[in-house]
């Protein structure tokens, strides 16, 4: 079983509702999205696969060859695996087979558009990070897609939060649609506000936006978190 893989690394998830955690990150290469603000953008047609110190392999790599390292990792108590990239659901087989080789639980970094693709793995997953996309960030609106994946989450009663990232630029009357999609789907779900790390021509937002469009989240939304990327702050991958 091949997929392509930019990079596997070992670090602290800096994101989001399990921040802090140690997780293995394994980064798929691709996407069917093109956020403008992408911070992984340079990897998402990596030919190489970099295992830190160990070995650079070249793409698709093949299960079997990278199963002997995330083994070696695991040898460290790490509270899951990271499966993102890219957007990891265009590797579903791949998923599904790895986890045939790991008890180590599986935590979706994704960007919440491909509901089909998510049923195929869903079995396999124990924990759900979806991105809310807002239009002007990927030049189009994917409240349907977005939709359909939270209600298949929930049916199949996943730990799964939600990650808006606002920037500057994000316009309001996309957030208040993000909202309530949210809140006809579940008003008790956790929303993080993750601030735009600034690239791309994408600003963070300022201080008192971020509070005001905290304060408005929570009018619609009971669980609300400001939580910026924090493994940068630590120098971690
Ligand atoms: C690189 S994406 C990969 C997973 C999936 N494709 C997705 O978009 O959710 C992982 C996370 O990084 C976030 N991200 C990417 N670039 C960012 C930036 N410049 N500032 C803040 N968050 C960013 C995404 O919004 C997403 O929550
Ligand atoms: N440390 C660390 N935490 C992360 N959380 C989400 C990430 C991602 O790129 O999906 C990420 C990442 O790239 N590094
Ligand atoms: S969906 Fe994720 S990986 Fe794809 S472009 Fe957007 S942020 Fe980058
Ligand atoms: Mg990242």
């Amino acid at each position: 079983m091949r997929a392509p893989i930019s990079e596997i690394f070992s670090s602290v998830q800096g994101e989001g509702k399990y921040v802090g955690v140690r997780q293995l990150f394994i980064r798929f290469v691709g996407c069917n999205l093109n956020c403008g603000y992408c911070d992984t953008e340079d990897m998402l047609a990596a030919d190489k696969c970099d295992l830190e110190n160990d070995a650079i392999l070249t793409n698709p790599v093949e299960l079997t060859e990278i199963l002997p390292y995330i083994n070696k990792c695991l040898q460290i108590k790490h509270h899951s695996i990271s499966l993102t990239g890219g957007e990891p659901l265009l590797h579903t087989d791949f998923i599904n087979e790895l986890a045939v080789h790991t008890d180590c639980p599986l935590f979706l970094e994704t960007n919440g558009t491909l509901v089909e693709n998510l049923a195929k793995v869903i079995d396999n997953i124990s924990i759900i990070s979806m991105d809310i996309k807002m239009p002007d960030a990927i030049g189009q609106e994917l409240w349907q897609q977005h939709r359909e994946f939270l209600q298949l989450a929930k049916q199949k009663e996943k730990d799964i939060y939600v990650k808006i990232v606002i920037a500057r630029e994000t316009l309001v009357a996309d957030f208040n649609k993000a909202l309530d999609l949210l809140q006809n789907i579940d008003d008790n779900i956790l929303l993080i506000l993750q601030p735009m790390t600034p690239t791309g021509g994408y600003n963070a937002p300022s201080p008192e936006q971020v509070l005001l469009w905290q304060e408005k989240a929570l009018k619609k939304i009971n669980n609300v978190r400001v939580i910026a990327q924090t493994h940068r702050l630590i120098g971690q991958r």
